[in-house]
């Protein structure tokens, strides 16, 4: 087939590599973090009668206990058995990987993209089988703790946006700059992500925008002033809507830089409409549901801080006149949580490549969104990003990436051996990032 021509996939059956620690210690860490929160609140899910609460739990913790022993010693992976409607698909996915194997995947043989996101899927499909548990968030205490933590710097951040508002924005130069500060600031945002710090250190403390300098020298590719070109074109017409859609990362510090670059783009008139796409259920540890969405404004309208309840107040309202829309229709989120690279969107999600294709602009948060951008290949880093898509789309889009995981292309020649060199774990830290765009 094609895909001789292709590099390889990440696999986690590398010893040493950042996946094979990753299902090694990260993905069972994260499952112990899971069944302790479990653990700790059996009598919360079910007021009515405590002990079928207390064994629907039991029952629960047992699956997940299993789950992560089956990860540990590399057992075989299993069909999806839930009724959840990607259930066919994911065992459609089960089926292609054997073929490629030949025999009995497991979780380290496997791709590691296709394993990580089948962890996730799999404590969904054990909470979809409970009673009381259906709904419930294992992530949910960790997400909210980090968004408390990170108020102070929410509040410089709106601060800035605010005091940036309130000057002229007419001449391109300035305005030019300020969406590159934003586009920045939401990158930086993508640090703090829950699955990599296992839940600590992830909230944002410092103020953000005033180290975009010195953050500068590890941004590795910055095509923000690209994006500002096109945006700034297009712009000359005034006539037609100018939609921007935002494929979410995480909750927290990382959502609200991306509700404030929104709201950058509204009030600079350089976007006229905001989607913004979450996970629809709990994904990647600290990744965005409809629910933290729609919690976090109303977190931030109920804060001490005149600016962070003024912004809340205008995300409520832009939530009514849908200059803000955030996408919850099961038909246009499911293709998130699948294991699927983007450049299968057109087969496998066509509503959904439909629908991305009326935008003007898609800004793709995070490492995951990344991986699946451009396959989870072991591309060359050199290789260019657009070859790298597959032919995914030609609407312009952007990701805004900090690099947490072994792939990244797009790279001038010879960077990422100097790197490298000082820098052993350049990749998987977080530290360094990537403003790629296909325009
Ligand atoms: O929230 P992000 O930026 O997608 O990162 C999620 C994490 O998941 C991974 O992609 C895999 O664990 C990491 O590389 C990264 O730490
Ligand atoms: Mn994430």
């Amino acid at each position: 087939s094609l895909d001789m021509d292709y590099p390889l996939p990440l696999l986690a059956a590398e010893s040493g590599s950042f996946a094979y620690n990753t299902m090694k210690d990260r993905v069972p860490r994260i499952l112990t973090k899971c069944i302790d929160t479990i653990t700790q609140k059996p009598f919360e899910v079910s007021d009515q009668n405590v002990e079928e609460g207390r064994l629907d739990c039991q029952s629960v913790i047992g699956q997940l206990s299993q789950l992560r022993s089956e990860i540990m010693t590399d057992k075989s992976l299993t069909l999806l058995d839930d009724e959840i409607d990607d259930c066919e698909v994911w065992n459609a996915r089960f089926e292609q990987n054997r073929s490629v194997h030949q025999s009995h995947p497991t979780w380290f043989s496997s791709p590691w993209l296709y394993v990580e996101c089948f962890m996730y899927r799999k404590i969904q499909s054990v909470l979809s089988k409970s009673n009381h548990m259906k709904k419930f968030d294992p992530f949910l205490d960790q997400k909210n703790l980090a968004l408390l933590q990170s108020l102070p710097a929410m509040r410089n951040l709106a601060a800035f946006l605010d005091q940036v508002l309130k000057i002229d924005l007419g001449d391109a130069k300035i305005l030019g700059l300020r969406l590159q500060d934003f586009l920045q600031v939401s990158l930086w945002g993508n640090r703090c992500d829950l699955s990599l710090s296992g839940g600590e250190e992830s909230s944002q403390t410092t103020d953000p925008h005033k180290n975009l300098t010195t953050l500068s020298e590890f941004l590795l590719v910055d095509c923000s002033k690209k994006v500002f070109d096109y945006l700034y074109i297009i712009n000359q017409d005034k006539k037609t809507d100018k939609v921007v859609d935002i494929i979410l990362d995480n909750s927290g510090f990382e959502l609200f830089t991306d509700l404030i670059l929104a709201e950058f783009l509204l009030a600079s008139k350089l976007a006229t409409k905001i989607r913004f796409h979450p996970k629809r259920f709990p994904w990647f540890v600290s990744d965005v549901t409809p629910q933290d969405f729609l919690d976090t404004i109303d977190i931030l309208g109920k804060d001490s801080s005149q600016v962070l309840g003024d912004f809340a107040l205008r995300w409520k309202e832009r939530l009514q006149d849908e200059t803000f829309t955030l996408i919850t229709d099961e038909n246009l989120t499911s293709f998130w949580t699948l294991p699927d690279p983007f450049y299968l969107m057109k087969n496998v999600s066509p509503s959904l490549l439909q629908l991305l294709e009326t935008s003007k602009l898609l800004i793709f948060k995070g490492d995951l969104n990344y991986r699946k951008l451009v396959s989870d290949l072991k591309w060359l880093h050199e290789t260019s990003f657009v070859k790298a898509l597959r032919g995914f789309t030609s609407t312009p889009l952007c990701s805004l990436r900090t690099l947490k995981a072994e792939v990244v292309v797009g790279l001038p020649t010879g960077v990422a051996e100097s790197i490298a060199k000082c820098d052993a774990d350049w990749m998987v830290t977080g530290k360094y990032a990537v403003i790629q765009s296909n325009i």
